[in-house]
């Protein structure tokens, strides 16, 4: 069996500039990887099939999961005559904001490339990925990076400052397509991206707590109250920053100091039941 580490993502910023005549809406984000990762097992199969086991009750087993779609579009775009059994271990929450199906496309895509030994470069596997979903280009890099277009051009950018993260998820899935929906785009927060940058480039932590934003935010706040609350209670119990990860409803909390992430974390373990406190993943090394 050959394992692959797939990583959850947090969005430092999230842009939204228009909507475009694909239905799809032009953004910029920062993005990087956090250390809660789901494991893929990967097993070279001769009948040529495509199996796919989990034993997570939230996802489905099937042509429908990510992972699944991204070995049968390997498969077909290269003609590959071998199969593969997929074995998913789910530990990253579902429909979360924290791209956990993209990030198990991402790595069925660099795992298969290296299993049926395709040697493709990963500026393809990207482009390849950009077909199953919006986050999957950026998954199969990893590290950190300035996502444009609907999400799928990767610009790398160097690792933030180092922190914890605390990721805490109300028990409510969300969905991406009705928040992207229900968004007024004049009405929404514009995060400073190239503000962000330079507090990435810089190394300055003040800045990046300063900066970090979202425009779906008042989207599933309003739609969502729990997620409100819970951005006050990790704002109170002494977070440097707090935001929702993408479309939500998962919200992240930054701090610096070590001191400060148990009296968070068992705070919020109170009333909500995932709670994670975990680090900046950051640079694209720690995937190979
Ligand atoms: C919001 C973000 C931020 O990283 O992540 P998640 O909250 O899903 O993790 C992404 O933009 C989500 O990316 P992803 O989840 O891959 O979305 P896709 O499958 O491509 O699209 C799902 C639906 O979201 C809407 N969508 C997605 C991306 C985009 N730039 N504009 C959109 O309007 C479309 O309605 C689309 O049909
Ligand atoms: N491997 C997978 N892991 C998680 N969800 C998956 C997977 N494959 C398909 N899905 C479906 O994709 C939807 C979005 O899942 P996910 O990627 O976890 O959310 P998000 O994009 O908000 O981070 C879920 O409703 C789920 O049914």
């Amino acid at each position: 069996m050959y394992y692959v580490k797939a990583p959850a993502k947090i969005n430092l910023t999230l842009d939204v500039l228009h909507k475009r005549n694909d239905g799809f809406h032009e953004v910029e984000m920062i993005m990087t990887t956090v250390d809660l990762a789901d494991r893929i097992g990967l097993e070279v199969r001769e009948d040529g099939k495509i199996e796919l086991l989990s034993l997570d009750r939230f996802v489905p087993n099937d042509a429908r999961n990510l992972a699944y779609q991204a070995a049968k579009l390997l498969k077909d775009t290269y003609r590959v005559t071998e199969g593969v059994t997929i074995t998913l271990e789910k530990n990253i929450p579902v429909a979360a904001g924290l791209a956990g199906g993209s990030s198990d496309a991402a790595a069925t895509l660099r795992g298969l490339n290296h299993v049926w030994k395709l040697g493709l470069s990963l500026d393809t596997l990207a482009e390849l990925g950009a077909k199953i979903g919006s986050d999957v280009s950026f998954c199969v890099y990893g590290g950190t990076a300035l996502a444009t277009g609907r999400g799928e051009k990767i610009e790398e950018l160097p690792s933030p400052p180092a922190c914890w993260v605390i990721l805490a998820k109300p028990t409510i899935g969300v969905s991406t397509a009705d928040v992207y929906g229900a968004l007024d785009i004049e009405k929404a927060d514009h995060p400073n991206t190239k503000l962000m940058i330079q507090a990435i480039r810089e190394n300055d932590f003040d800045l990046m707590c300063e900066t970090v934003g979202n425009s779906l935010e008042s989207v599933t706040l309003r739609l969502y109250p729990e997620v409100a609350h819970i951005k006050e209670q990790m704002m109170k119990f002494g977070a440097d920053t707090v935001l929702m990860s993408g479309s939500g409803p998962t919200v992240f909390g930054l701090v610096q100091h070590e001191s400060r992430v148990n009296r968070i974390y068992n705070g919020l373990r109170g009333f909500c039941d995932e709670v994670y406190a975990i680090r900046l993943l950051g640079d694209r090394e720690t995937l190979a």
